[in-house]
């Protein structure tokens, strides 16, 4: 295989140093608020957000106020973006069925999905107000029938955010309350004095929320691992310089970790590209991070062929890969490890983030090759459930479940078999003996 780094992010192992460092700040934090509830989850939040109030939970007069603080414009643009959502929401629950089969004569097995009982939504905030995620996670959580959704997002420079907080009322929230980072996480799994914890954590986050969740996997439910914003632009010859370097910034910008990829069958394309985003680093407002981004994590590899290109995109699982080349449905058919596919030059991430539809909590650190994005499906638990109505199937389906216990030495587990040959099936079969 020929494939080039015209640029490569920094080593391998030094990006698990940052990680180790996360892992031990996390560490402390959780068992801190585990020892001293509320009074740690205060301490915290004046340390890393400079934030106080009286309580954390908004009230009901507090949650009209800020919504009112909200033009009708953007109450507007927030009520399509929720629509977009929902429609695709509903649209991927009603896929998700019940089922019942005779699966023998008198042999009835099924499956119900049932909503998680009550879950956390964590809406990021640090650096900017994501007032999207408020959509994907508490309305998601809303269209799968979560009885209990507290919503939880840091302050923004100094106070809640109007549309963040209008978002997550609009999208159905029973709780909101204004935490940030570890703290938020911490007391929503752990629970505090006045925090009653939830059953499962949901929502993307910095390394530090994205590391919280994965500590607390166990005691809760986790969604995923959707820590920071990953992206790959797949492209050749059919776009330009200015697309991929404009879609490779557009995400690098959510912070100063943010791996952005170039993946290219064109030497061409990928020199432009490189020279194009050094002309928009310079103008672009949100430069400072993008550029930290861009100069430690961001890459761009040259392949000789579309097969080498697939192999690459599908062993780095990037978050989002958006591809522009003149065979995006071959990648469709695949690409098989991926947070989210944006197919031609005509989507972009920024709509999939904002507005189109599709959920933008999304897997990220290769947990592509084990999991797709946050989805109403994330939310539903499949428990399954057997019923035996007939005598001759109880008798039946014993007489086999009997010996394979003993088989395994259970003698136990066979008389539960046992019994029901006896009882049902009018058979004297010997208390510890398997039914012949
Ligand atoms: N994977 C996905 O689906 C996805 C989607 C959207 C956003 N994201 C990512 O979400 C992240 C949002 O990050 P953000 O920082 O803006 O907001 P955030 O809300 O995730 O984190 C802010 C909180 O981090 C905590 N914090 C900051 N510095 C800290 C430190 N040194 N030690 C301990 N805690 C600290 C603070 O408590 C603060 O409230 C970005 O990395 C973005 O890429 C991911
Ligand atoms: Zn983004």
């Amino acid at each position: 295989m020929t494939v080039t780094y015209l640029k490569r992010g920094k080593p391998e192992t030094e990006r698990s140093d940052d990680d180790a460092k996360v892992r031990s700040v996390v560490e402390t934090t959780l068992a801190d608020i585990e020892t001293r509830g509320d009074v740690a989850v205060r301490e915290l939040s004046e340390k890393f957000d400079r934030f106080s109030p009286p309580s954390f939970r908004l009230s009901p007069s507090e949650i009209e106020a800020l919504m009112q603080k909200v033009s009708t414009r953007d109450m507007e643009d927030i009520r399509f973006a929720q629509a977009q959502v929902r429609r695709f929401a509903e649209a991927q629950r009603a896929s998700m069925t019940d089922i019942e089969i005779e699966s023998l004569p008198g042999v009835f097995l099924g499956h119900r999905n049932i909503p998680v009982q009550s879950v956390g939504c964590y809406v990021p905030g640090g650096k900017f107000p994501m007032v999207a995620s408020a959509h994907m996670s508490v309305l998601t959580a809303n269209v799968a029938g979560v009885p209990r959704i507290a919503a939880a997002t840091p302050p923004f420079k100094g106070a809640p955010n109007p549309a963040v907080i209008a978002a997550m009322h609009m999208g159905g929230a029973h709780e909101i309350y204004v935490l940030g980072g570890i703290q938020a996480i911490g007391a929503l799994a752990i629970g505090t004095e006045t925090i009653e914890p939830v059953h499962m954590l949901v929502g993307p986050g910095n390394a530090f929320v994205a590391e919280a969740k994965r500590q607390l996997f166990g005691r809760v439910g986790i969604d995923l691992f959707a820590g920071p914003t990953e992206t790959m632009v797949i492209a050749d010859e059919t776009v330009d310089a200015e697309m991929c370097a404009t879609d490779l910034l557009g995400q690098a910008e959510h912070g100063y970790n943010s791996p952005a990829v170039l993946l290219t069958n064109s030497r061409r394309l990928a020199e432009d590209t490189l020279a194009e985003i050094e002309r928009l680093l310079a103008i672009l407002p949100t430069a400072e991070t993008a550029r930290v981004s861009w100069a430690d994590y961001g890459e761009v590899i040259l392949c000789d062929t579309y097969d080498e290109m697939l192999a690459v995109a599908n062993d780095i699982a990037s978050e989002h890969v958006q591809v522009m080349t003149d065979r995006d449905d071959w990648f469709l058919e695949n690409m098989h490890s991926y947070g989210a596919l944006f197919l031609g030059p005509r989507t972009n991430v920024a709509n999939g983030d904002k507005v189109i539809g599709t959920n933008h909590t999304l897997p990220t650190k290769k947990a592509g090759r084990y999991t797709g994005g946050l989805w109403v499906g994330k939310f539903l638990k499949t428990h399954s459930y057997q019923r035996v109505e007939t005598d001759e199937a109880a008798a039946m389906i014993g007489e086999y479940g009997s010996r394979l216990c003993m088989l395994e030495g259970f003698v136990g587990h066979a008389e539960q078999c046992n019994v029901r040959v006896r009882r049902y099936g009018g058979r004297n079969v010997a208390y510890g003996a398997a039914a012949e």
